[in-house]
């Protein structure tokens, strides 16, 4: 699997060019792209800035030596490049396993070209078949917001933490929680609704952002394109 991640990661490198503000993504496999991104920015002096989505990219930029900025001082993102949980035959995602999908979002909706780098195992046939799709809410309101969620037919669970006592606090100091749909027929519909219930700061539906999925197979990367 860790192979799996490392090709994806290197063939997203062919995408990068010099003077390229990049969008960086969050979680492993992302994480081997930061690292070859960095020994590329070296060995080749480019002139790339990062903007991270996260403190966990943010750090990696800063142990590879990727330039970073923040979102408010670039004037456009050329590519953003990412993980994801779940990706469907339209190229519609679940993203957030790392809890950190509301600057993902915000960053890779802006992207020139949105990259997502998956193995195989990543791919069903409908969104929500194997994950929960995470979304970010404030906290005070993540009961109320657990159970008016009931009503499309899902079960939502606040996220606890590993290493800590309690939940998972974003980096944007909210709770996460877990939402197992029965069954979600419509994606962008469905990213619409979860975002209008007051409280919710964001949801991990990535519905119609994704341009490009590299998706690594024993037998090679495929690409796929929307
Ligand atoms: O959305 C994310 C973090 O919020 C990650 O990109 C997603 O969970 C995929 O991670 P990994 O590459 O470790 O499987």
């Amino acid at each position: 699997m860790e192979e799996l991640k490392k090709t994806v990661a290197m063939e997203a490198l062919s995408f990068v060019e010099d003077d390229m503000v990049i969008g960086l993504g969050t979680g492993s496999t992302t994480s081997y792209f930061l690292k070859f991104l960095g020994d590329r920015i070296r060995e080749e002096e480019l002139e790339i800035y990062g903007v991270p989505t996260s403190h966990q990219s943010r750090l990696l930029a800063l142990e590879y030596g990727i330039p970073i900025r923040a979102l408010d001082e670039v004037d456009a993102i050329d590519i953003a490049v990412d993980g994801a949980d779940e990706v469907d035959p339209n190229l519609n995602l679940i993203k957030g396993r790392g809890a950190a999908l509301t600057m993902e979002k915000i960053v890779e909706y802006r992207a020139g070209t949105f990259i997502v780098l998956v193995d195989e195992s990543k791919l069903v046939n409908r969104l929500g078949e194997k994950m929960p799709v995470p979304v970010e809410v404030i906290p005070a309101a993540w009961r109320a917001i657990a159970e008016e969620i009931e009503v499309f037919n899902a079960r939502a669970e606040l996220r606890m933490a590993k290493k800590k006592d309690g939940p998972v606090i974003t980096d944007n100091g909210n709770f996460i929680l877990d939402v197992k749909f029965e069954r979600i027929d419509d994606p962008l519909d469905m990213e619409i609704e979860l975002n209008t219930i007051p409280g919710v700061v964001e949801n991990g539906i990535f519905a119609d952002i994704a341009d490009i999925v590299l998706v690594g197979t024993p037998q090679g990367v495929k690409k796929l394109e929307r």
